[in-house]
C-alpha cells in the first residue's frame, strides 16, 4: 500500500534523508520511530507529496506521491505535525473547507468524531489550546473515512484519556482493514497500536521490525533488596549489577536468567521483583547506538 524505494533527499546543510526504502502492506498499522530532527517529517512530506526527492521513488497504492500528489493528498487521511490554519477560521469552517475539497456530502462520521473527542468545534481556532487544535487535525483525517492514513505525530498535546481514544480509534480503523503509518514519539501508543515499527535516525533507518520481535528484545530486569551492606557489594561486583538505592541493586541479564540466580546464590534476600523494560528503553539503546542493522 506505501512503499518508499531508496528515497533520499539531502538539504544544503548536509541534513535530509538517505535511501529510506520500506513497505506498508494493507490493513497494517506501521510505526515510525526517531529522535528529533532525525527525518520523519521529511520523510513524510515525500509520502504527501509535499517534497520532490533527489532520488528514489514514494508510491501510496500504486500512485507516485510526487507526480500524482493531488489525489494523493485527496485521498489520504493525512495529520501533519503542525496544521496551517486559516486565519479567523472556527474548527466548523475548517472542516466544512476541507469537506468541500473533498466533495463529501455525508458528514455524520464527521459528527461522530467531533462526539468521540469531545470538543466544540464552534471556537475560533486561534482561541483553541494546542490539544483542541489536534482533535480538529484528527478529525480532518478520518472524516472521509479513507484506505490509508498518514499521520505525523498524531497525539501530541492530547491528553491521557484523548490518548486513549486515539488509540481505540486507530484499532477500529486497523480491524476494517485501514492501512496506517504513522510517526510517534508515544511508545505506549505504538506498543498498542503498530504491527510493525521502523527507526529513523540521521536520515536512515536503522532498524526495522515487527513488534513481535521488538518485545522479545526486551532485556528482563529485576530489583532485588538485600539486608547487609557485604551482600550489596558482593553483587555489586558483577558487570550486569547498578545500584538504585543504599540497600537495592537492579540486575540486568537480558534472558539469561540462570546467571542471575547463581549472582543471588547465598545472599540475604529482602525482596525481589521483576520490572519489564518497556519499548522506549529498548529504542533508547538505539537512539543511542544507531546501529545498522
Ligand atoms: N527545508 C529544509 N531545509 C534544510 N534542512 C531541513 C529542511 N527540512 C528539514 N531539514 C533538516 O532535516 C533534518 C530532518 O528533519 P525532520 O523535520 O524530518 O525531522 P523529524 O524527525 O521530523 O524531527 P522532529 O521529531 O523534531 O519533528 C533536520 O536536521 C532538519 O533540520
Amino acid at each position: 500500500m506505501i512503499v518508499l524505494e531508496q528515497v533520499t533527499r539531502s538539504f544544503s546543510n548536509g541534513r535530509g534523508i538517505f535511501d529510506v526504502s520500506l513497505q506498508v502492506r494493507k490493513g497494517e498499522v506501521f510505526g515510525f520511530i526517531g529522535p528529533n530532527g532525525a527525518g520523519k517529517s521529511t520523510t513524510i512530506r515525500h509520502l504527501m507529496g509535499f517534497m520532490k526527492a533527489d532520488s528514489g521513488k514514494a508510491t501510496i497504492c500504486g500512485l507516485d506521491c510526487w507526480n500524482d500528489a493531488t489525489t494523493v493528498k485527496r485521498s489520504v487521511g493525512y495529520l501533519p505535525g503542525e496544521i496551517a490554519f486559516i486565519e479567523g477560521m472556527t474548527g466548523t469552517s475548517f472542516l466544512m473547507m476541507m469537506d468541500g475539497m473533498r466533495a463529501i456530502g455525508d458528514t455524520r462520521r464527521k459528527s461522530e468524531l467531533i462526539e468521540r473527542f469531545e470538543f466544540n468545534p464552534d471556537t475560533p481556532i486561534r482561541k483553541m489550546s494546542k490539544g483542541m487544535k489536534q482533535k480538529v487535525g484528527i478529525v480532518a483525517a478520518f472524516m472521509h473515512d479513507p484506505q490509508v492514513y498518514i499521520l505525523d505525530e498524531p497525539t501530541s498535546g492530547l491528553d491521557p484519556l484523548m490518548q486513549q481514544r486515539f488509540v481505540e480509534l486507530v484499532l477500529e480503523e486497523k480491524q476494517r482493514g485501514k492501512t496506517i503509518f504513522m510517526s510517534s514519539h508515544m511508545f505506549r501508543e505504538m506498543e498498542k497500536t503498530c504491527d510493525r515499527a521502523a527507526m529513523i535516525k540521521d536520515g536512515r533507518i536503522v532498524i526495522e521490525n515487527d513488534m513481535k520481535t521488538f518485545q522479545r528484545e526486551k532485556k528482563q530486569r529485576f530489583h532485588v533488596t538485600l539486608r547487609t551492606e557485604e551482600d550489596i557489594k558482593r553483587l555489586l561486583s558483577y558487570p550486569q549489577v547498578k545500584k538504585l538505592t543504599d540497600a537495592t541493586c537492579e540486575v540486568c541479564v537480558g534472558h539469561d536468567i540462570k546467571s542471575m540466580i547463581d549472582m543471588l546464590h547465598g545472599l540475604d534476600i529482602v525482596s525481589f521483583h521483576g520490572v519489564e523494560e518497556n519499548l522506549e528503553e529498548l529504542f533508547l539503546h538505539y537512539y543511542k547506538r544507531g546501529e545498522s542493522v
